[in-house]
Order: C-alpha cells, then structure tokens, then sequence
C-alpha cells in the first residue's frame, strides 16, 4: 500500500484514480503502455508473468511497477478477467503533446467477466449473462442480462433453492447485488464461485427508464436498476440495444433442477464436463451462433403450454416434409453471421469495417431465405414470416459506403467508397493526382539525367525523396538536388518541388483519414436507429436455426411426432436413449417400450448391473423434455402428457454446495421430489437407499415408494436391487414391476437390454464383478457367503412378518457385513463407562467439562 510520502503529480492522480476502483486492476495508460502500481503491480506481474519493476528507484519510496504494452493490452485483460477479476482501463484524454500540465486521464470502461462482449469464436454459442439479486424478506428480485446480445429478463424468485438453480443454470460469472441481499443468501451464492460485485446507488436515465418499460413489480424494477446501473458505471457507453426487460415466471416452463440436468447430461457431459455426449450435442445442427445459443436456451426450459409446443412441432413437420428446400435453407444460414452480436457493436461502438461487412452480407441473405421458407410453410410460419426483415436500408447503407476489402481499423483510412462523400472523393483525387504527379516527375527526372534507376520513395521521417545510386551520383546536376540521407549503395535527396506536392498529397492523406473516420462514426450512428429491427430478426433468425436443426436430427435419427394427450398415460413403442444410441450404434442398441396407462404410475425396474436400467430411465426423461422442446422424439410411437417438473436421483452425482456424503446428497435430491412435486411430474429414482446400510435402505426405499404412490401419483420410475421390494405390486394398485432381462449360461453373463414384466429372478452382482476381473478367490468367497445369505433368508423369511407390512428390521439385521467379528463380552468396566454415557448431562456441561469426562473415561477403558 502507497506510503504517506509526497508524491509527483502523476502518482497522485493515480492513487485519486485508483481510489475509485478499489476492486479492479488499474491499467492507467502512459504513452505506449499501460501501467501498474503498488500492489495492482505486484500480483499483475505474477499472473501475467511481468517483470515487476520500480518507478522510481532512487526515491525513499519504491512504487513497485509493471506494464504491458498497450497494443497487446486485449490479451492481457483476457487473462485477468478470466481468472476472475476486474480492469478499469484509464485512458489519456488529450494529447500529451498538446496538454498543459498533467495529461487528464479518465476510466473509459471497467472489464469484468459479466461484461465481456467479445467472446471469440469458441464461444460463440454461448451466451455470457451477468446477473443481479435483489432480496426483500424470503423473496429474490433476480435479472439477467447479456450485454453482447442486448438480453434482458428479469423474475421473482421466491426460494433460496429457485435462486440457486437459475444462477447454475445460466452459468453465470459475476452476479451484482446490492445491500439488500442478507448474509444468509449471500451463504447459497459463495459456493459457486462466481464474482459478487455491489451496487448500491442506482441511478436512473432515460435509457434505464426505455429498459424497465414493461416492468411493473417493485422488486424486478430495483433489481433492473442496480443491474442497469452496475453496466452503465462500468461500460461508460451508449447501452442502446438492451432491449426492453422482459419478465418471466420459471414456473412457465418444465423445471427441471440443476442436479436433475446435470443426471440427464442435458447440456454437460458428467464426465467430462463437455458438450459431447449430451442432448445439446445429439440436437444441435444449428448454422448460426445465434441458433446455437437459442437451443440451448430451449433446452434450459422446455415449454408447458401444449399451444407453443404443437406450434414448433407444425414447423418441424413442415421443414422435414421439404427436403431440399431444407438443405438450401441450411446453406443460407451458414453465409449468415452472429446478426445478435453484430448489432451489439454497433451499439457498443466496437463494430469495424469488416463487421459492417459481415452484417451485410448476412442481411443480403435474408430475402432468399425468406423466399425458401414461404415455400415451405403450410401455414404454421404465418407469424415468424412477418418478422424475418430484411432490413434493406442497413443493406443500402452500408453497400454505399463501405468497400469490399476493409481493414481492421477504423482510424487508418481506405474504409469508404469512392462516390460516396464529396469532400473525401476531393481528398482522394488530390492524393492520386498528386501520386500521378510523382510518378511523371521520376519519369522526368529519369530522362534528365540519364539515371535508369532514379526512383521516388517515401518514409515517414523524411517524407518523399528522389533516389540515386552512389554509382550514379555524379550524373546529378550540382544545385538543384539537396541531400537529406546516406545509405550505404545509395543517396537521398530532396527539391523544393518536390516538398511542396508532398505537403499536398500528406495533407489530403491526413485529412481524408479523419475524415473517412468521422464517415464511419456517422453511418454507425445511422445503423443504431435500425438496432431493434436487426435483434428481431437475429431472434427469428435463431428460432429458425434451432427448428430445422430439429428436423435434421428428427430425419437422421429416425425420430416420430409424439401425441400430446391430456390424460395421465404414456405410452412409448419402442423407444431409445438417443445419446446412447448415438454413441453405440444402431445395430447393437435394444429398443424398449414404456407403457403405463392412467391406472399405473410406478414402474418398479430389477435387473442386473449393468443391464440398462438407469439407460431406461433417462430415456423416458429425455423423451419428455424432447417433446416439450418441440422437437420429434426417438421411438416408434409416443404418446406423452405435459409433464410440469423432472426429478431425478440417478448415479453418484458430485456434491455442489459441498462437504456432504453421497447419501446425504441422495437424500436431498429425493426429498427436493417428495416435496415439489405433483400429480403431473415425472420422477426417476434410480437405486435409493443404496447409500446406507441395506435394511435402512430399503425401509427407505419402501416408504418413498408408498409415499409417492398414496400421495404424489406423480410417474415414476424406481429402479432398486432390493428384491424383496418387487412384492409391493401385491399392495400397492398403482405399481408394476419391469424387469431387464439377462440369461446366464455356463457362469456368464448377457445382457439383453430388454425390458419385460415382472421382477428379475435375481441380482447377478457377482457375476457384474466378475466382468470387471475380480480376483476368483474372492469371487469364490462371495459366492460362498452368498448361499449362505441366501439359506439364512429363507429360513428368516418363514418367520418374519413380510417387509412392507410395516415390520421394521431388527437393529442387528441392519449392517451386513460380509466379515463379521467376533462377539466379545463387555467387561465391568467397559459396561460402567457406557452407564455414565448413558446417564451424563451433556445440555449443562460446559465444553470444557465433556473434554475432561471424555478424558477420563478413555483412561478408565484403557485401564482395562
Ligand atoms: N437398450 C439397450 N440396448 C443396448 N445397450 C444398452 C441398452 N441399455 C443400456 N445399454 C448398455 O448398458 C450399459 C449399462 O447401462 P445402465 O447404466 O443403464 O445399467 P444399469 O442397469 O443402470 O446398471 P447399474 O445397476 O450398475 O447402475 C450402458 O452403458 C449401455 O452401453
């Protein structure tokens, strides 16, 4: 930290600088780079791999310092904000030539990982959201926004969990809150590792106003406000293309958790933690980044309104029916460019040549895949039709000014058509004829004194000179050429002409420069009054990409339109785990039907390890949230309710919030269904109970089971190698047992992957382990232990009330254990220190008490 020393000028506008961005790397720019100081130096140089230097090395004072040049400033910043922290970029704001006094320095814009706009082409179909809380009582105002597409929602949540869930789901990086959010919200948010950011004073603009338009709860406009205000104080630009905040109820679409999602490999390969291997990956044919980033939006929330999903299912219908108007289609929305990102530049004010270009080009494919898809409606693109845009004028506008090979900046000129500005045209001639006139001069000059290889060049310390060869040099006449430079072979010389046509042909050079730029500026300016226009389209543009994404995948897998009925019933022929089927090839892949009428809501599965169990379940899931997205679905037939919620509790999930045990979390994830869900959800419990020792577990087990079928009547299915569970069907009306099968011959093992009525003969875990390559004397053993188990049980059997008629296992049946030790009676002692257990005060103890009592009983059973 700066010391109380007295410090020059510059240093003190530093520290006045700094000061207002306690939370942020300060890159202040001095000259060519850009600099930091203190501690900003010390940890920047470590990160980016600086040498830390010191600025002023003979002062009492040493400023640790470090810079990175500020050409190669962009890559620099990356880093830093993608490990999570901040930049405030402070520019000169006047020409250090010209200033008087200290150069004014400002902060044009504080980077941070919520505001990056420009993600690079890897992820181009991600969106990069950054979020805002803000808490009154049990309730959360929550909004997202993306800067680079101009996005902006917001919603009432009102439970920690919902909070949660939204922040995972949109994967966000930085979240802004303000005071109102407690200490203990802020408990659910610390996990996740996202940057937590404060706002507190809102201020509110005719642009922030524009953005809450449709917002009328207290709640979402505060939380809009601090969110609009964090990005106005850290962009310090025009934030013309957020659009109007929409508001939405996560109750409108199908929930799913995030622990559910992530069960499902929805969009996230659990092993992995990539795209391969999951529904997003099988789905995405998309064309445009746009699409991309919209399919997986619809994946994140399927719809529930039977209305909108038979509308995406009608134009899928339509796409599929048009085969080749499809793939022209398809070709079209290659050529078309990121139009959502494109038009967030321009208003950002970051847009280039080239982008204008791409912008254009894409618009110029607009009318034909307008064309193509008026071809392929029967009706059910009537809607999207009328706001597939052209927007002709942006075309018009930017083919008149912009030429076809622009370069990457917008400062340096050869940017704007000829014919398109006067003035420049004017420049531009000046520049040619002046060019025209250098070029007759060499031709002279060649003539005149017989040099062939006299030539004009130009640099830029001595502007334009004449070139001669020293072997030539006494063919020169003596006074009309005035040396300027020595090479080694050759001289350079200069005329008084010759510096007058330079001082034209660089000052129309300079001046159409400026002027090109100011041309730019103005037409970008222009193209902003047609942003909602191009983001309508872009979001059209997007839906499209995603339906016929739909129906390339519906054609290449074989997918069927699936019947939405209104009763309680599915009724699947046929069916497949898409992904798996995908992954493993058709051939060897066993289709499966899932039948269960309005009179059964259980599916109670057995089978081996193995088999294909929890294969079925996330079938049955997948094929749900597939209908609910509009898309074909992978069976021969299907017939599907709307479901409102998906739980799962399937495999060894990881823990998020941290430090609780598989069961634990097991737990969790099955009572988040027992208690959210209803009548209309789907629940996949795959082995519960398997996390605790085997009669709790299967108390557990039996109870959930009952529970879900006297209370929720929720569909589910149960997957458990708790045999003796399959006789619950006797009881319970609404549960029927599966079972996948497999034939054991000679001591191996096949798995059929079929799935069959009734419950398995029996578990087969030995032969599972068999597979992996287990040693066979202990294979032997446990096929030993097994028998006995199994001759033990019998005889129980005959004796023991049946499980779920409410017996409760004894509590010595509760461990089995396949070594058992050996029961050794207690000694006096040993039974003395147990009745003082039994019998001590713990309540009133002091800490301090219970250590010196614990104390003394180890002593008094190691004294045994
Ligand atoms: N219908 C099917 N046709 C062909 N192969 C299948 C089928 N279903 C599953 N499989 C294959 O079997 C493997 C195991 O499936 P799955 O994990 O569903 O078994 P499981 O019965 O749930 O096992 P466990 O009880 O050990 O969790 C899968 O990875 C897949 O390769």
């Amino acid at each position: 930290m700066p010391q109380k020393t007295k410090k020059t000028p510059m240093m003190e506008q530093y520290l006045r600088v700094k000061q207002q961005y306690p939370d942020a790397f300060l890159f202040y720019r001095l000259g060519d780079f850009y600099e930091m100081f203190y501690d900003d130096a010390i940890k920047g140089a470590q990160i980016l791999e600086l040498t830390l230097t010191t600025r002023n090395k003979n002062a009492a004072e040493k400023i640790p310092m470090c810079g990175v040049p500020h050409h190669a400033a962009q890559n620099y910043i990356d880093t830093l904000v993608d490990q999570g922290y901040k930049v405030a970029i402070c520019e000169q704001m006047e020409d250090p030539k010209l200033a008087k006094g200290m150069v004014k320095r400002e902060v044009i814009q504080v980077v941070t990982p919520g505001t990056i706009t420009d993600t690079g082409a890897k992820e181009a179909k991600e969106n990069n959201y950054l979020t805002a809380i803000h808490q009154q009582a049990d309730h959360f105002g929550f909004a997202y926004a993306d800067l680079s597409t101009g996005e902006l929602k917001s919603a009432i949540l009102d439970s920690p969990e919902v909070l949660l869930n939204e922040l995972l789901s949109l994967r966000t990086k930085e979240v802004v809150i303000d005071d109102s959010v407690t200490e203990k919200a802020l408990t659910v948010i610390d996990p996740l590792k996202i940057m937590i950011s404060h706002q507190d004073n809102c201020q509110i603009s005719a642009e922030t106003s524009y953005a809450m338009q449709d917002i009328h709860s207290d709640l979402e406009q505060a939380v809009l406000s601090h969110l609009l205000t964090y990005l106005i104080r850290t962009q310090k630009r025009s934030l013309g293309h957020l659009q109007k905040a929409v508001h939405y109820e996560p109750s409108d679409f199908l929930k799913i958790d995030h622990a559910s999602s992530r069960n499902l490999e929805l969009l996230q390969n659990n092993r992995t933690g990539k795209k391969h291997g999951t529904l997003l990956w099988l789905l995405d044919q998309t064309k445009t980044a746009m699409g991309g980033r919209m399919l997986k939006q619809w994946l994140e929330r399927p719809l529930l309104v039977i209305k909108k999903i038979k509308l995406r299912q009608a134009r899928v219908k339509d796409l599929l029916d048009h085969y080749f108007e499809r793939s022209e289609l398809r070709d079209e929305l290659t050529q078309v460019y990121d139009l959502e990102r494109l038009a967030g530049k321009v208003a950002l004010g970051t847009v280039n040549g080239r982008d204008l270009l791409q912008l254009k080009q894409s618009l110029q494919q607009i009318p034909k895949i307008r064309y193509l898809l008026t071809t392929i409606d029967d009706g059910s693109f009537k809607k999207l039709l009328t706001k597939i845009d052209p927007v002709a004028e942006v075309v018009d506008l930017i083919d008149r000014a912009i030429v076809d090979d622009p370069p990457m900046s917008v400062t340096d000129g050869n940017l704007i058509k000829e014919g398109f500005d006067q003035e420049l045209d004017k420049y531009k001639d000046a520049m040619k004829n002046g060019k025209r006139w250098l070029a007759k001069l060499e031709a002279d000059e060649r003539q005149a004194t017989g040099i062939n290889n006299l030539k004009i060049g130009f640099n830029r310390v001595f502007g334009y000179y004449i070139e001669v060869s020293k072997a030539n040099l006494s063919k020169l006449p003596p006074d009309r050429y005035q040396r300027k430079q020595t090479l080694t072979n050759a001289e350079r010389f200069i005329t008084p002409e010759l510096k007058e046509k330079e001082d034209l042909i660089l000052g129309a050079e300079n001046k159409a420069v400026d002027l090109e730029y100011r041309l730019f500026v103005d037409l970008r300016e222009q193209i902003k009054d047609y942003i909602k226009r191009l983001q309508q389209l872009a979001a059209s543009v997007a839906v499209l990409d995603v339906l016929q994404s739909f129906a390339v995948v519906s054609e290449q897998q074989h997918f069927v339109l699936p019947e939405l009925t209104k009763k309680h019933e599915i009724e699947i022929s046929a069916g497949w785990h898409p992904v798996v089927q995908e992954v493993m090839g058709q051939q060897s892949y066993v289709p499966n039907d899932i039948r269960m009428p309005e009179n059964l809501n259980i599916l109670l599965i057995t089978g081996p390890n193995m088999s294909g169990k929890s294969t079925y379940m996330r079938q049955l899931a997948q094929t749900v949230v597939l209908t609910q997205i509009g898309c074909f679905v992978p069976a021969k037939k299907a017939k599907l309710p709307i479901f409102d919620q998906i739980f799962t509790r399937i495999g060894a999930a990881d823990d998020l919030i941290g430090g609780q045990s598989t069961f634990m979390v097991e737990m969790q994830e099955a009572n988040q269904a027992l208690k959210h869900a209803t009548q209309n959800s789907l629940i996949l419990f795959d082995e519960i109970g398997r996390g605790t020792a085997t009669y709790d577990g299967m108390a557990l087990a039996q109870a959930i089971i009952e529970y879900v079928h006297d209370v929720i009547h929720a569909k589910t299915l149960f997957s458990t190698h708790y045999h003796e569970l399959t006789s619950l069907d006797q009881n319970l009306k609404q549960l029927a047992n599966v079972h996948v099968g497999a034939i054991e011959k000679n001591g191996t093992l096949t798995f059929l992957h079929r799935v069959e009525a009734g419950p398995a003969d029996k578990s087969y875990g030995i032969h599972v382990a068999k597979l992996a390559g287990m040693p066979d004397k202990l294979l032997q053993r446990a096929a030993k232990l097994l028998a006995d188990l199994e001759i033990q049980a019998h005889s129980s059997s005959q004796t023991k009330a049946s499980l779920h008629e409410n017996s409760s296992p004894k509590p010595e049946d509760q461990q089995l254990s396949l070594f058992v030790p050996e029961q050794v009676p207690l000694s006096n002692q040993q039974q003395q220190v147990i009745g003082e257990i039994k019998q001590a005060d713990l309540v009133s103890m002091t800490p301090l008490a219970a250590l010196n009592q614990l104390f003394k009983w180890q002593k008094e059973l190691k004294q045994k």
